[in-house]
């Protein structure tokens, strides 16, 4: 099957606290995974979306089986070890925001090798999309992300890269050097302000912009969360607005807009067309809790969009 977007990295089972719940306090089982979401958002979008990934043979990994069956995403190249074990994490609610507590270390998708990313996969689709997250967790697993790239390179797939930066993974002298080398090779560039402002030392969007594509980047979308996104190119930039909303939760916004913007780039859409439709969808994302429950169909954007 012809593929529009190829996801890769780590899926992670989720337990969102609910801030309702007192004693005993709950979390809600979800899903989460940043590239998973961005999965799971593009596919929501009417996009064909495979995902490369290895899952453990354990009950979490059949959970994101399940899924990925019941959202229409191809799991044909989806590798399960017996051996390791699928990521987890726990997201608590505070008054500074989120945060993330990862059970993750060894895990199944970690342990992935680049001799075993199958480049006629990669090479099928339209869009490549990786992520800081997804070359983190370890040496293998970074290693596997540049052998994607270098496979999407040859073939012409087009390669979109989110740097989602999480300083508990990596120091931020390798991350800035990895993330650095792997946005010059990107043709869609999805950084939010905060990470391209501790890996860049720049604060202005457009200073970000112009950095990044000085790089070699194609296109960058400068993630500006509910200010919306600033798109540039080397002949034009735009900062397309943000909607607004009651938002609940932020968790896996980011990824919605990242999965929302390449499905519409998939369809054909110019690129500031593509960022008001991945504004709108990634605000909708924040009125529910955890990263993929929430995330909306395209009839629910297009009727937010017309609203
Ligand atoms: O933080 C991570 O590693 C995750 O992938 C978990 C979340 O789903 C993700 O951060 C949301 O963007």
């Amino acid at each position: 099957m012809a593929l529009d977007i190829v996801c890769m990295g780590e899926p992670m089972l989720e337990f969102n606290q609910d801030p309702a719940s007192t004693d005993p306090v709950l979390y809600r089982k979800g899903h989460g995974g940043d590239t998973a979401n961005s999965a799971v958002a593009a596919a929501r979008q009417g996009a064909r979306v495979g995902y490369l990934t290895a899952l453990g043979t354990d009950a979490f990994g059949d959970d994101f089986m399940a899924l990925w069956e019941r959202e229409g995403i191809d799991t044909s190249r989806v590798l399960r070890n017996p051996d390791a074990h699928t990521g987890i994490y726990f997201v608590t609610h505070g008054a500074k925001g989120h945060e993330f507590s990862y059970m993750r270390a060894g895990s199944a998708a970690s342990r992935m090798k680049p001799e075993q990313v199958p480049a006629d996969y990669v090479a099928s689709a339209k869009f490549l999309h990786i992520s800081g997250i997804s070359q983190a967790i370890s040496a293998d697993a970074c290693d596997s992300v540049f052998a994607a790239i270098d496979a999407a390179r040859k073939a012409g797939t087009k390669v979109s890269y989110d740097t989602n930066l999480r300083l508990r993974l990596w120091p931020i002298e390798r991350a800035r050097a990895v993330m650095n080398a792997t946005a010059a090779m990107a043709d869609v560039l999805l950084p939010s302000l905060d990470d391209a402002t501790a890996l860049t030392g720049l604060e202005d969007a457009d200073a970000i912009a112009d950095f990044y594509l000085k790089l070699g980047a194609k296109l960058v979308a400068v993630k500006l969360g509910p200010q919306g996104s600033l798109v540039a190119s080397p002949d034009w930039r735009e900062r397309v607005p943000g909607r607004t909303v009651k938002a609940v939760d932020a968790t896996g916004a980011g990824d919605t807009f990242a999965g929302s913007f390449l499905a519409e780039l998939a369809r054909g859409a110019e690129p500031r067309a593509a960022a008001r439709y991945a504004n709108a969808a990634a605000a909708l994302s924040t009125q529910g809790f955890g990263a993929v429950a929430p995330i909306p169909r395209r009839e629910a954007v297009e009727a937010f969009l017309a609203s």
